[in-house]
């Protein structure tokens, strides 16, 4: 089985490290001064689930070379996910399966006008880690999970396959039937905790103890619930309890990836993420006042400190 990995970043190089460094045939896409650090020094990733080193990694160099693949990994940002999913269409043969692992609701639909639908599953990714410098990834705490199902059918040989093959490297993955409903479970969560640690620039430790944050990142929690269920999404009764309770029990040191972009100037994710729940709520009648004043709070750093 032949892995692409379509942006090495935290979320692509840690888990395609793992899948590599257990002898599946990983090949991954990066570039610049990261993707030059790889072919000279290999890939590390630091992680208290036990450090690696890939001495060599199959970089993707062309489509000759790179040849066509069994599964797509797809980890670049929401912002640079269109124009990454051009290069995929030469690669794929006619049951690859394309797993978006993006934060947000929106990638799969994307990759599915740009590619077509059979090619195109959904999948959800529970890790905390990032680039921490050229070829070196940090993985934070120990959390790393995989959650992948097909969008059009029950059954899934490929992903079957996909779900063996992480399980043997030792990654926490599980295939389920109702996809859609995971992308927006964690959606429900995510979305408001970007923007309330993002709003606070802190921890989820302090947004737990203030006054302030906590109501508001309630709030949200609550608006992105209602909006799921105008959409027709069966989450859980209880979904807004446990959601409370997931961010109850996460480490106090913790922050949320785009409060890490944030801090370090880069571009944020904010238009797929509370922007796509004042967006998504518009369509389906649901007012997102909470939201939308965290969004435009937030909106003047969207493009990240050079404005690119
Ligand atoms: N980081 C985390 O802990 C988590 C992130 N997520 C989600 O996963 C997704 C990926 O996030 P994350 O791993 O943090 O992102 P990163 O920015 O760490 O990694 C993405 C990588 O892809 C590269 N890239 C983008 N486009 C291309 C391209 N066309 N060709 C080659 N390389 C490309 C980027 O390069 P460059 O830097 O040059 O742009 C970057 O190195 C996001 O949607 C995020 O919300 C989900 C769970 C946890
Ligand atoms: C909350 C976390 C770390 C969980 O995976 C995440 O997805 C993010 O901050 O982007």
């Amino acid at each position: 089985m032949r892995i692409l990995v379509l942006g090495t970043g935290g979320v692509g190089g840690y888990f395609g490290a793992r899948l590599a460094a257990d002898g599946n045939d990983v090949i991954f896409v990066a570039r610049g001064a990261h993707a030059e650090a790889m072919r000279t020094q290999g890939l590390r990733v630091l992680s208290a689930n036990g450090d690696l080193h890939l001495e060599r990694v199959q970089l993707h160099e062309d489509r000759a070379r790179t040849g066509l693949v069994d599964i797509v990994l797809v980890a670049v940002k929401m912002y640079d996910l269109e124009a990454a999913a051009e290069t995929l269409r030469p690669l794929l043969q006619i049951d690859t399966a394309v797993v978006p692992l993006q934060n947000g609701v929106e990638a799969a639909a994307i990759l599915e006008r740009k590619l077509g639908r059979r090619y195109v599953c959904g999948g959800v990714a529970y890790i905390a880690a990032g680039i921490e410098a050229p070829g070196v990834i940090r993985h934070t705490g120990t959390m790393a999970r995989l959650v992948f199902g097909e969008r059009q059918k029950n059954e899934s040989w490929r992903l079957e396959t996909l779900e063996a093959a992480c399980r043997g490297a030792g990654i926490d993955a599980v295939l389920t039937d109702a996809i859609e409903r995971e992308v927006w479970k964690k959606f429900v969560f995510l979305a408001p905790f970007a923007a309330i640690t993002c709003l606070g620039r802190t921890t989820i430790g302090a947004v737990r103890e203030d006054p302030v944050l906590w109501p508001r990142f309630v709030a949200m929690v609550e608006e992105a619930v209602a909006v799921a269920r105008a959409r027709g999404i069966a989450l859980p009764e209880d979904i807004v309890d446990e959601r409370l309770q997931l961010a109850r029990g996460l480490p106090t040191t913790m922050k949320s990836s785009m409060l890490l972009d944030l801090e370090a100037g880069r571009r944020l994710e904010l238009d797929w993420l509370t922007g796509a729940v004042l967006r998504l709520g518009e369509e389906a009648g649901i007012a997102t006042p909470a939201s939308r004043e965290a969004y435009e709070a937030l909106a003047p750093w969207r493009a990240g400190r050079t404005g690119t």
